[in-house]
């Protein structure tokens, strides 16, 4: 290659040694796998992206190369860089050459898109459709319902802690038992309902030709126990390369472990230190674990040079994950020198917490940086709400992360329910939710229906013969005819404006904000045109679900400027200027004031750690004397006291410079100042009739 790995000389030397392991072999992929633990900042999708680059120029074959990302904007961007880099040293060939990484994609749509290649030799039919967390919740309701549970016992957990409970043992494949009494015990007195409960969850799924999430990846774990299977599935690709493993759950490690069982051309890159997604049944066991997994045992390179952030903020950050209690040690350094150390600043409250980031952020803009070099953090989305308060008062734009999505919306579950039920007559939650848009239509009507179709071996077929009372009128026929038009396969992207059509009038009549609504559709049909296919569309869709939409208040256009708000999950991988994370205080970061296991006290600790690592110049971590309290438990809503999290100890204290917010003078003229005046209100309005 010589002359041509020039474009590899941006690099530091271990990022270096990480893109070159094993590509020298020759064409083979490299017999012993590849762990790349990347610190903060340490320039991680950089490394990947010139590694899957460095393959491909070497010779590896693109279509051969299995990357899977956490989402699936993560896949595009990683492909996008490949192709930059590729380009630089293959010109032309280069986009033709990345064009065809056409495996890369998160877990669970690559999972998807196997399983339908696979699907006959589980006895699966391959129209399979997908259900998101709600359509599963629903139809984990109706399971509820049939067995009598919800009736004769109230106090039997709703739809979605059953779902959850539901999910957490298949993800982490640990026994009922097990799950119930370390996550949630108080439903432990039910073990045996809910085990029959999933039963029949299962049951119904299989009937409806549908799967959950949660299906992709056990369907999958499942497929490659078959040794014949997995080898077949295995040999397709040369190189598998996995982002975030720390965030991966046992059932993606038994995956990758049946594609690869001795690690050939296996690499996974992550942080433990940023692992915070155990409440999917992630476990940072996986990275922990991976070198010894295999005979010989894996290369291990770790990237420890942080490019992102100032040294004050990095010796923060890095005295705060020092405390945790194992990991893989590194000691993340940068020459970025700055003498402004990072803030704890001390507020009354979350109003005045509220006041003091709005505050800053503008003194910030004065300054030159612009709101989207600025981020907000929080533990949880209701953290934010004084916040957005605030800012709207204030006229500052913002966008929200980690709140409620497109999919979310009403109308747009409406329209998929049509392409979905087309798509697979047996999908119950989809029939139900259609049927039920014509007026006059009710549940039991809607049951009676399903059922009805459901003996068809064409469900939409047998639409034809059923008979719809009366009082619907001409309305039946039309949707019979729209879904039958839909469900021939007729033209794609088309299909979907035959559906926005027939659905048009149902909207006006149901919502009225029809035509916010139908400008969200109108967006979906141009989302829609960027797929193959219906099946492509609907799953794509489901996996991994867009963010804007008309439900969320006013949403800037892209090229205005506005302030970010994120989940500190939402905030993975980013990067800002300006980082404020907000409440850090027990009983937020953690989370819960009791914050029992060990295992999820170090969870939070990494939560803080991620946040703080966001920053690149200035980080302020805000703790307000009391915060608000949502109605947990039996107290209901309530201030508490707080203190400064157990994370920033006495001894990680030098290292931040504390403040406190508005400074003395400052607030004796604002309402300190008047908590000091008596006004007799009581005595003047007795005045009035004296
Ligand atoms: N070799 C390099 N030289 C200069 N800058 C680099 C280099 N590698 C990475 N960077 C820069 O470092 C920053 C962090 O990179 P990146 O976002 O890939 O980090 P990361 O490892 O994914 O971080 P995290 O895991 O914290 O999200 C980016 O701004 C990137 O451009």
């Amino acid at each position: 290659m010589g002359a041509a790995a020039a474009y590899l000389d941006g690099l530091n030397a271990e990022q270096r040694r990480a893109v070159e392991h094993g590509v020298f072999e020759g064409k083979a992929p490299p017999a012993t796998p590849l762990l790349i633990i990347a610190g903060a900042g340490s320039g991680k999708t950089n490394t990947l992206a010139h590694r899957v680059a460095h393959l491909i120029v070497a010779g590896a074959d693109p279509r051969r190369i299995l990357l899977m990302t956490f989402s699936r904007r993560a896949a595009s961007e990683m492909t996008k860089r490949v192709e930059r880099i590729c380009n630089r040293v293959l010109s032309d060939q280069g986009g033709v050459l990345t064009d065809a990484l056409t495996w890369a994609g998160t877990f669970h749509g690559i999972g998807a898109r196997l399983l339908r290649e696979y699907a006959e030799q589980m006895g699966l039919d391959p129209a399979f459709t997908i259900h998101d967390r709600e359509d599963a919740a629903d139809l984990m309701n109706l399971a509820r319902h049939e067995l009598g549970f919800s009736k004769a016992r109230s106090r039997f957990p709703t739809k979605g802690t059953c779902l959850a409970i539901y999910s957490r043992v298949v993800n982490s494949t640990a026994p009922l038992a097990d799950v119930l009494s370390r996550a949630y015990p108080w439903c432990a007195g039910w073990h045996d309902e809910l085990k029959q409960l999933f039963g029949r969850y299962v049951e119904a799924k299989q009937a409806q030709n549908v799967l959950d999430y949660d299906d992709l990846l056990l369907y999958w774990a499942q497929l490659v126990t078959e040794p014949a299977i997995a080898r077949d599935m295995g040999d397709r690709f040369d190189h598998v390369m996995v982002d975030e493993y720390q965030d991966t759950n046992s059932l993606q490690a038994s995956v990758l472990l049946g594609l690869k069982p001795d690690g050939r051309g296996l690499t996974v890159v992550g942080d433990d230190a940023q692992s915070i997604y155990a409440f999917r049944a992630a476990t940072v066991r996986n990275i922990l674990d991976f070198p010894d997994h295999f005979s010989p045992r894996a290369e291990v390179v770790t990237l420890e040079r942080n490019y992102r952030s100032t040294q004050p903020i990095l010796e923060a950050a890095n005295d705060v994950i020092g405390l945790a209690s194992e990991r893989f040690t590194k000691n993340l350094w940068t020459d970025r020198t700055s003498a402004a150390k990072p803030q704890l600043v001390s507020v009354r409250d979350e109003m005045d917490q509220a006041r003091y980031i709005a505050d800053r952020v503008l003194e910030n803009r004065e300054e030159g940086a612009t709101l989207k070099q600025q981020a907000v953090l929080f533990r949880t989305s209701s953290h934010a709400g004084p916040l957005e308060v605030e800012l709207t008062r204030r006229n500052i734009p913002f966008v929200k992360f980690g709140g409620l999505k497109f999919l979310d919306t009403a109308h747009v579950k409406d329209l998929l329910s049509i392409l979905r039920f087309a798509q697979n007559g047996r999908d119950r939650i989809a029939g139900f939710r259609l049927l039920q848009l014509l007026p006059g239509l009710g549940p039991a009507t809607a049951q009676k229906i399903l059922d009805r179709i459901a003996e068809h071996p064409d469900p939409i077929a047998g639409l034809s013969d059923v008979q719809a009372p009366a009082k619907i009128g001409e309305a039946w026929g039309e949707l019979v005819a729209m879904l039958q038009e839909i469900a021939s396969g007729a033209g794609w992207p088309a299909q979907i404006e035959r559906a926005r059509r027939w659905y048009e009038p149902h909207l006006e009549r149901i919502h009225e904000d029809a035509s916010m609504r139908e400008a969200d559709l109108a967006q979906l049909e141009q989302i829609a045109g960027g797929y193959g296919s219906r099946e492509r569309f609907l799953t794509e869709l489901t996996l991994d679900p867009p963010d804007a939409t008309s439900d969320q208040a006013g949403v800037p256009l892209l090229d205005e400027d506005y302030l970010i708000l994120s989940t500190i999950h939402s905030a993975k991988g980013q990067e800002w200027k300006s980082v404020f994370v907000l409440n850090v205080v027990d009983g937020c970061i953690p989370s819960d004031l009791g914050a029992g296991q060990s295992e999820e006290l170090e969870e939070e600790r990494r939560l803080l750690y991620v946040a703080m690592t966001r920053a690149k110049d200035a980080l302020h971590l805000v703790t307000p004397q009391r915060f608000f309290v949502h109605g947990q438990h039996a107290k209901g809503d309530r201030h508490v006291y707080a203190a400064r999290t157990r994370f920033i100890p006495r001894s990680v204290l030098p290292r931040f410079e504390q403040v406190a917010w508005p400074e003395a003078g400052r607030e004796e003229a604002g309402v300190g100042a008047v908590r000091n005046v008596r006004i007799d209100v009581g005595a003047r309005l007795r005045g009035m009739w004296q």
